[in-house]
């Protein structure tokens, strides 16, 4: 009985685990929110096929959060904690945004775990700021407040967002005639590259972006062109970030996008993108940037703040 049990709830997705021996997820399963009609019965489906009893629940949820509620943004589920509590015996519950989730993760990665982009060195010191493009657009802080560090989020994927370079007004204009506004997560999320798929080739038969990814990688100059300016935004937007927080500890790529992506993630492109910030280059230049390889980066946070929990044995 003395299980954590770890939650990574998305709109899509839900991803389940508890803390393994070395503190890290274990016995991992991932199910398709379509099989299933709330949060209860999802969570039930895994315990009653692993047999797994936990005491405790740790869960980061793509949604708002209000105390004791949750509401997942891209899926019509709301539920309490409490009755999550109650109805499977847990001794204590702890909800957060899937991106503080993330962000507690960057406190436990290993070297397996990430890969550098750019060559410019990790640090040790200063905030931390993670970001990822999935089925929307995450972000969230990991800043030392003094009294040890603490995770800052907010709707930071929801920004709005412009072009700045001539070659990028044509393509922001045309999604924006279509959508009437641009926000970051517009442009980089699945959705996004598909967007940015057909308003770069305009005329193109439009494409999912499980399907852009491999064209690109086999060359196909019109998907090609889509994810380099993915990326060229991803950097630029990565660099926005870096500033907002000062974030000297680096900046951490995550998300289902940026994970599918990784073998077209040319660096000089996303560091141009990143860099190119006037009065700024020169900061951003010496500000380490990451892709998190690691896949489950939502349930590493919460086997953190698991860690956490005061339980009775
Ligand atoms: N090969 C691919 N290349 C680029 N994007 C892809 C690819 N395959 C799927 N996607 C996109 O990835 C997004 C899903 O990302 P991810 O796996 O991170 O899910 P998610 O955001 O965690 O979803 P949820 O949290 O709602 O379950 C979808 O928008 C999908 O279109």
């Amino acid at each position: 009985m003395s299980d954590i049990l770890l939650a990574d709830i998305g709109g899509t997705n839900s991803r389940f685990a508890v803390v393994g021996p070395d503190g890290r997820p274990d016995r991992f399963e991932e199910l398709r929110n379509d099989n299933f009609g709330s949060m209860a019965e999802v969570l039930a489906h895994y315990l009653d096929t692993t047999g797994i009893k936990p005491q405790a629940m740790v869960g980061g949820f793509a949604g708002p959060i209000l105390n004791d509620s949750v509401k997942l943004t891209n899926r019509g589920w709301d539920f309490r904690m409490s009755e999550l509590k109650q109805r499977f015996g847990f001794q204590a519950v702890k909800a957060m945004n899937d991106f503080e989730a993330a962000a507690w993760s960057l406190l436990r990665l290993a070297p397996d775990d990430i890969q550098p982009i750019g060559s410019v060195s990790p640090k040790a010191e200063g905030a931390r700021v993670i970001l990822g493009p999935g089925t929307g657009l995450g972000a969230a802080a990991l800043i030392d407040a003094g009294g040890g560090p603490v995770v800052v989020t907010g709707e930071g994927g929801n920004i709005s967002f412009g072009p700045a370079h001539d070659d990028e007004e044509a393509i922001f204009a045309r999604i924006r005639q279509k959508l009437g506004f641009v926000s970051a997560e517009w442009m980089l999320s699945g959705r996004g590259l598909e967007r940015l798929y057909v308003a770069i080739n305009v005329g193109i038969e439009p494409k999912p972006a499980r399907e852009i990814t491999p064209l690109a990688k086999r060359g196909d100059e019109p998907a090609r062109k889509a994810v380099a300016m993915f990326v060229r935004l991803l950097g630029r937007y990565a660099g926005d970030l870096a500033l907002l927080f000062k974030a000297t500890g680096g900046v951490y790529i995550t998300g289902g996008v940026a994970r599918r992506i990784a073998p077209l993630l040319d660096a000089a492109t996303f560091r141009s993108g990143f860099e190119t910030h006037p009065p700024y280059e020169k900061f951003l230049a010496g500000v380490p940037t990451t892709l998190i390889t690691y896949d489950q980066p939502g349930l590493l946070g919460c086997a953190v703040v698991a860690g956490t929990l005061a339980l009775k044995n």
